[in-house]
């Protein structure tokens, strides 16, 4: 796919970042709010947020379903902490009763840095980029576990210093679905939001 129209859903977060971010890259985008809305995109970015509020607003707008089945039948899709969330198949700590898009085999544990340190932000290396990029944690998730599809991408310690292998996962990818726990749209590196456009080129 050459020139792809790339959405950003739109009920709730930092929606206008993420516009920007993709914009920088060259890449057209557009809103998503409604279900005809869904059909018109080749990916779609889901913000950071708060998840508990995009999900029951998705479920008012009548786009969970429609996006779920999108998502089942291929489409790219990048999540960004409370977009993390909601491509997780599972969340630890979440709301009662609440629903996600699902399509990455993972666990996500909501709010799993602590009150403490609730937001914090430092050098995350991620596979596939040659420098750190800046990772900004808002009341983030981590990855607790992943299935044997889904490849990490980057972690931190605890502390947000850099992780290794005994870090906690903050990135991931399945198939073209892709997710962080920390939020790229935050200042002028695109640099993540270009290895989304890339596999959604490469799909
Ligand atoms: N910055 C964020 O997106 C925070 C996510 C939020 N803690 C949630 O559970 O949805």
């Amino acid at each position: 796919m050459t020139s792809p129209t790339v959405g950003v859903l739109a009920l709730q977060g930092d929606v206008r970042e993420h516009l920007a971010a993709l914009e920088r890259l060259g890449v057209a985008t557009t809103r998503v709010r409604r279900p005809e809305e869904v059909d018109a995109v080749d990916a779609l970015v889901v913000p950071g947020g708060e998840s508990t509020t995009m999900a029951k607003l998705a479920r008012t707008f009548g786009v969970l379903d429609p996006l779920r089945k999108r998502i089942g039948a291929g489409l790219p899709v990048l999540g960004t902490c409370a977009g993390m969330i909601m491509l997780a198949d599972r969340v630890l700590d979440g709301a009662a009763g609440q629903e996600t898009l699902g399509g990455i085999d993972m666990t996500v544990r909501r709010n799993a840095f602590g009150r403490q340190v609730d937001s914090f932000e430092g050098p995350v290396e991620v596979a596939g980029l040659d420098t750190p990029v800046h990772g900004v944690f808002i009341r983030a998730p981590w990855v607790e576990s992943v299935g044997d599809g889904v490849e990490v991408l980057a972690r931190v310690d605890h502390d947000g210093a850099p992780g290794g292998a005994a870090g906690r996962i903050v990135a991931v990818r399945q198939g073209c679905l892709m997710a962080t726990s920390f939020h790229p749209e935050v200042g002028e590196d695109s640099r993540v939001h270009g290895l989304f456009v890339d596999l959604v080129r490469g799909s």
